[in-house]
């Protein structure tokens, strides 16, 4: 049996080489930088306006307005003093414009500009470089790119971006009693759900599985379920059939596959018979079948694992601190992680918090981590790791 801090750090200590692709910019979220990026050119490359208005040839109260230019024209207009042009939010400012004034502070007679208030110097110009200029640095190699980054990265004439692959992900489930959602069931079977649960936070992570195979509780089939996914994964996670039980076939079946365990068993609640193994390149999680320990073991250990086989530069969902709303004490004799909502700033212990309780799971945003025998008075602050 490791602890919670042993188990993570033996994850983090994997050594693990880095595949790299290149993707189209489109397909490139979520995805970490291979290389360092700096930019080609200044942003904005040229002197633009920030609203629809006119800009103006020094700074006066009246001009004479000599022409127009919008967004996109290439014209090489000269203003000289006192004179202004209509110009349009993202239009490159002619030479010699000192600022331009947005339309609703301006009257036009005739061929005539007047000003509602005196302008200022520079006023709703968005400066050539006022973002990067040329050669600075954007983000460096394992910087993980969100929405934002990819706007950025097309901002700078990107068309496809080197990346770090993603690993590849199988799910196997494992339980006589599991029937798939919509089919029918006899007594003492159950519908299989955890499969969901984890096909979702990989799609909630950017992630997707590959592969999905339901076995029963047979030593054999597990074994030959265990080779064939191993044929198609960088990382293997099963949920079920990992406790003592006479029917828990998987620690067997992946020790007979030639997985090294790496631990087996972890000092907390849920999930205490978490197993992690490698086969050369290849990982496997094997997460209790519980639905609350699989999910929770999943965001606390798999999902790390996964962004560093991503080449993430930071990895792990953050640890934040909320105030609790409610005194809570930890009886659960095991470091837990519980099932908690985090609401207008703090946090609530949810009720339902057994390893098989998903509902209290699925109403919460949160899983709170307290010591064992750790005690709480309202305010305190507990740790939280915020999951949607
Ligand atoms: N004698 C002991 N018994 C158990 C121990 C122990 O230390 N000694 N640990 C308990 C804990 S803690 C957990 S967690 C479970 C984990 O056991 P397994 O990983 O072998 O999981 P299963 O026995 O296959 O299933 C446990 C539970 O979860 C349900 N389940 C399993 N898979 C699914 C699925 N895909 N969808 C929905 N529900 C699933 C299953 O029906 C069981 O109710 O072991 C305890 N026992
Ligand atoms: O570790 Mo189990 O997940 O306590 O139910």
């Amino acid at each position: 049996m490791v602890t919670i801090e042993e188990a993570l750090r033996i994850i983090e200590d994997q050594k693990i080489t880095l595949n790299r692709e290149t993707k189209p910019l489109e397909a490139s979220l979520s995805h970490a930088l291979a290389t360092n990026t700096a930019s080609p050119f200044d942003v904005p490359e040229f002197d633009n306006s920030a609203m629809d208005g006119y800009a103006l040839g020094g700074l006066y109260q009246e001009y004479q307005l000599v022409g127009e230019v919008a967004a996109g024209d290439s014209k090489d207009i000269v203003l000289q003093d006192g004179e202004a042009v209509r110009i349009f939010t993202g239009a490159k400012v002619p030479q010699n414009t000192s600022a331009v004034m947005m339309q609703e502070k301006t009257s036009v007679k005739e061929r005539t500009l007047f000003l509602d208030e005196k302008p200022k110097a520079g006023q709703n110009i968005r400066k050539k470089g006022g973002q990067l200029v040329e050669g600075q640095a954007v983000f460096e190699k394992g910087h993980m790119l969100n929405p934002p980054s990819l706007a950025l990265m097309g901002s700078l004439g990107l068309s496809t971006l080197e990346v770090f692959s993603k690993p590849r992900v199988n799910i196997i489930t494992t339980g006589n009693e599991l029937v798939k959602p919509g089919e029918s069931k006899t007594e003492g079977q159950i519908y299989e759900s955890n499969s969901y649960a984890i096909a979702g936070a990989l799609r909630q992570f950017g992630f997707h599985h590959h592969q999905k195979i339901q076995l029963r509780d047979d030593l054999e089939a597990t074994k030959a379920g265990v080779e064939t996914a191993l044929n198609s994964c960088d990382v293997l996670i099963i949920s079920g059939g990992i406790s003592v039980g006479d029917y828990d076939f998987v620690k067997q079946s992946l020790e007979e596959n030639g997985v090294d365990e790496l631990f087996y068993k972890v000092f907390q609640k849920p999930g205490k018979p978490l197993y992690f193994g490698r086969k050369q390149n290849q990982f496997v999680f094997a997460l209790p079948g519980n639905p609350a320990s699989s999910l929770t073991c999943f965001y606390v250990y798999v999902l790390p694992l996964l962004q560093k086989l991503s080449g993430y530069q930071e990895y792990g969902l953050p640890t934040y601190q909320f105030p609790i709303k409610h005194p809570y004490e930890n009886r659960f004799g095991r470091p837990s992680f519980l099932k908690a909502a985090v609401i207008d700033g703090k946090v609530e212990v949810l009720d339902g918090q057994g390893s098989s309780m998903i509902q209290s799971m699925a109403k919460g945003n949160a899983l709170a981590f307290v010591e064992d025998g750790e005690k709480f008075k309202e305010g305190d602050l507990m740790k939280c790791k915020l999951i949607s």
